[in-house]
């Protein structure tokens, strides 16, 4: 009997519980602190071992050429170092894209990880981010894919107290696409008089005061809707409400399911407890 060597997965997204641009880097670059937090809203990835490399899709368009899709790259750094068989990948796109939810960089990241197990690499967990951080900032989060505070470009990482159990988080996304670029272009990074490690220490219900997105300034005079999701979620109870990332995705916080919440039928809604 012939086995096939095949495994399937689920890149999962992220939110970011604040998020300060503190610096801009030599690089070009920008260093930040935030706090990201893994969710339940996902993509599926399969993985094939097959007689040539072949990639497809369904689901949601992810814009720009196939060849340039994150797995496809994942699949050839890892195959500048290891004799990897050809393998057939299929995406199945499902986290909205231009997001802030970092959906693209959990494919790159859960791609090297499938690769990993499947042919047995045996690469360690701080292998495997160094792999990740070559291809993009917010896929290192994704190989452990805990709750951590992250530093520097978003991929150096620091333990967080953060338990969000038994919350649902409510995640709208209004069909806004930004780019993260066009969004790190808004801002005026600013040093911080603290760590957000103290503001997430306290109850969530009191970091409506203390816990920013730097991005929201920046971006919610150009799209004055994104604050108006913000002001409907705290309307249904949210204990706390923010955008992710550098955008569009507005998220709520919610000690008790909300009701009744109703948003244009365009918008991509997740509801899911942590
Ligand atoms: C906004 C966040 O999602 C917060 O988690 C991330 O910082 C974005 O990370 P990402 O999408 O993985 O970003 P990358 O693909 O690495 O970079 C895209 C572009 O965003 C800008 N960029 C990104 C990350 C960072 N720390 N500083 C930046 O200035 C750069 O212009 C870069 O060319
Ligand atoms: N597998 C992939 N899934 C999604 N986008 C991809 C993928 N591969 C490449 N891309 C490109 O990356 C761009 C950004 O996608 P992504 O889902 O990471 O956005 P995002 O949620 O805004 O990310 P972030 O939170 O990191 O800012 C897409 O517009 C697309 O051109």
């Amino acid at each position: 009997m012939i086995k096939t060597i095949s495994m399937l997965d689920f890149p999962n997204a992220k939110i970011n519980l604040g998020l300060l641009v503190t610096e801009k880097r030599p690089d070009g670059f920008h260093n930040l602190e935030s706090c990201f937090y893994p969710m339940g809203w996902c993509d599926a990835l399969e993985i094939v071992q097959a007689d040539e490399l072949t990639f497809t899709m369904s689901g949601l368009p992810v814009p720009g050429n196939p060849d340039s899709n994150l797995c496809l790259k994942a699949y050839k750094l890892l195959q500048q170092g290891f004799q990897l068989p050809p393998v057939h990948m299929h995406l199945h796109k499902v986290i909205p894209m231009g997001a802030g939810l970092g959906g693209g960089s959990s494919d790159a990241a859960f791609t090297l990880k499938q690769l990993n197990s499947l042919f047995e690499l045996n690469l360690t967990p701080e292998k495997l981010e160094d792999y990740a951080r070559q291809l993009g900032s917010d896929c290192a989060f994704f190989i452990r894919n805990e709750p951590v505070v992250a530093v520097e470009k978003g991929d150096v990482f620091k333990p967080t107290s953060v338990n969000l159990d038994g919350y649902t988080c409510v995640l709208v996304y209004p069909g806004i696409h930004i780019t993260t670029a066009e969004a790190y272009g808004n801002i005026v990074p600013k040093k911080p008089s603290c760590g957000i490690e103290m503001f997430l220490k306290q109850d969530v219900g009191v970091w409506k005061e203390v816990l920013k997105n730097d991005f929201e300034e920046a971006l919610f005079p150009s799209y004055p809707e994104l604050a108006g999701i913000k002001q409907q979620l705290y309307n249904a109870g949210a204990d706390y409400a923010s955008m992710t990332g550098s955008g569009s995705t507005i998220y709520g916080l919610f000690k008790k399911e909300p009701a009744n919440l109703v948003f244009p039928g365009h918008y991509l809604l997740w509801k899911g407890l942590l």
